[in-house]
């Protein structure tokens, strides 16, 4: 019998009303115990009336019991909605605990209502990057893999290997007959087709994970060309300090913005310069880390002054395609001559702003979003790390396949590999798993979820 957990679902701290969620086979007894309602109790029924202890009322609340199995764990659930103070809440938990109840752990009751079967592992993640979504973006793909768009899309495949399989399988039992002549091109097409589609999953999976973790904007240039400056501009805020004084900011600064639903992360940098400055070094240092490790280097420069040696260095060190140039300081007279910028910056986007003025900002923004999201939104199917190695792994599985075919391998080898492809792609919705990997995932969620 699994224990009775409880925990704080709501946020910890101060609200109107905080919700304490209870389940397992004791919750019915422990609320019980617990909650003193008005009227009888009834299931599914929000009823008021009082949390007491031996002496006398502990808070005024709301509670109500949900019996198995149509609950979000499948056990017996309950829920008692307090007042939102630390008193309140810890006095009732402590209560639970006596009446038969222990501390939830992290995840666990979305860990349940997996393991009961009630969603799939790819859904119970969706329901913690709901929870962590900055914007829009994060929050629908979130809710499609939550509502099973990615659990949909894995059972097709895998259904298709399964008519495969069973077709191997069925020449199996006909050694004698020639599998080469009666079925190898037909097998050929659909292998094929099935790799062209786990192929796609893995080239849309930046889709996903943009819009989950946000994409990794960095501003770098030489020293006083406005970085900082187009940094609060295009945040809206006073965050990074400017002034007129070359090598003003030292260390990396992050501020997070909101383009269209979809979340940026800009990242401010220290002026690159050649410099003897100890500290200034390693700013500068972790400027080019900082552009290693971006998806997009904005390279800003400073129209009112031409181009000059270091700024030529720093385009001389972009990586190809990762950088747009942005022409700052456009209140001031244009002194940038283009054939020496196309010489530095063949091929690479050029956008003309004012940090000062606000001038092209939002068509810079523009342009920042359609560089995160090539493709919309609603492309997007795998959001995790772990979703892209496993279909990475079945994909490598279909390949050995398809070479056991084409070298006229046993057939038995080849549905094994079938087969393995088959479990990789289980390994998302953990029908496959192992109990370290779902103890990995679960541990990260909140407590009481
Ligand atoms: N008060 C409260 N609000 C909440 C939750 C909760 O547990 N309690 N949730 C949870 O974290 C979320 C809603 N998600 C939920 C998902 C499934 C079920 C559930 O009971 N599913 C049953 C069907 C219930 C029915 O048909 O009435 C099932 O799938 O069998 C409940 C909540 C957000 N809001
Ligand atoms: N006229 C005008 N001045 C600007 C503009 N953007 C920045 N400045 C000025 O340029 C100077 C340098 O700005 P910063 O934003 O500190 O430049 P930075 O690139 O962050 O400089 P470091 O941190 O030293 O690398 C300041 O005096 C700003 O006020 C602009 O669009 N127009
Ligand atoms: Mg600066």
């Amino acid at each position: 019998m699994e224990d009775t957990i409880a925990a704080l679902a709501t946020a910890p701290g101060r609200g109107s009303i905080a919700v304490i969620r209870i389940s397992g086979e004791k919750a019915r007894a422990a609320l019980e115990k617990v909650f003193y309602p008005k009227n009888p109790w009834e299931p599914r029924k929000l009823l008021y009336g009082f949390v007491r202890d031996d002496g006398g009322v502990v808070d005024e609340a709301m509670a109500v019991y949900l019996p198995a199995p149509h609950t979000y764990t499948r056990e017996d659930v309950a829920e008692i909605h307090c007042h939102g103070g630390p008193v309140p809440v810890e006095r009732t938990l402590k209560l639970l605990f006596e009446a038969g109840a222990r501390p939830a752990e992290p995840g666990e009751f979305t860990k349940r209502a997996f393991l009961n079967g009630r969603v799939d592992l790819a859904q119970a993640e969706a329901v913690m990057d709901l929870i962590g979504a900055e914007g829009e973006a994060a929050a629908r793909v979130s809710l499609d893999l939550m509502e099973g768009k990615l659990s949909r899309k894995v059972g097709e495949l895998q259904s298709a290997l399964t008519d495969l399989l069973a077709e191997t399988e069925a020449a199996l039992d006909y050694p004698e007959e020639d599998l080469e002549e009666m079925m190898k091109p037909a097998l050929e097409n659909r292998m094929a087709a099935l790799q062209g589609e786990l192929q796609k999953l893995i080239d849309n999976a930046n889709i996903g994970r943009v819009a989950l973790e946000g994409f990794k904007v960095v501003l770098a240039g030489r020293p006083n060309v406005g970085k900082s400056s187009l940094l609060n501009a295009l945040s809206g805020t006073e965050r990074a300090i400017v002034t007129a004084i070359a090598g003003t900011t030292r260390d990396t600064l992050e501020e997070t913005i909101d383009i269209r639903g979809l979340t940026f992360r800009l990242l401010d940098t220290a002026g690159i310069r050649e410099t003897q400055d100890t500290v200034e070094s390693i700013g500068v240092a972790r400027s080019r880390r900082a552009m290693a490790e971006a998806h997009l280097v904005l390279v800003i420069l400073d129209g009112s002054e031409g181009l000059k040696a270091e700024d030529q260095a720093v385009l001389a060190s972009l990586e190809k395609g990762k950088g747009l140039v942005v022409i700052n300081k456009g209140d001031l007279p244009d002194q940038m001559e283009d054939g020496e910028l196309q010489k530095w910056a063949p091929d690479i986007p050029i956008w003309h702003v004012s940090a000062k003025t606000g001038e092209g900002l939002e068509s810079l923004k523009d342009a920042l979003y359609r560089w995160a999201l090539p493709q919309p939104l609603g492309s997007a199917g795998l959001t995790h790390e772990r979703h892209v190695l496993a279909v990475k792994a079945a994909l490598a599985s279909l390949m050995r396949a398809n070479a056991a075919l084409d070298g006229d391998m046993p057939v038995d080898l080849l549905a094994m590999d079938l087969h393995e492809c088959w479990e990789h792609l289980g390994e998302i919705t953990g029908q496959v798993y192992n109990e370290f990997i779902i103890d990995r995932i679960f541990e990260k969620f909140c407590l009481g979820k």
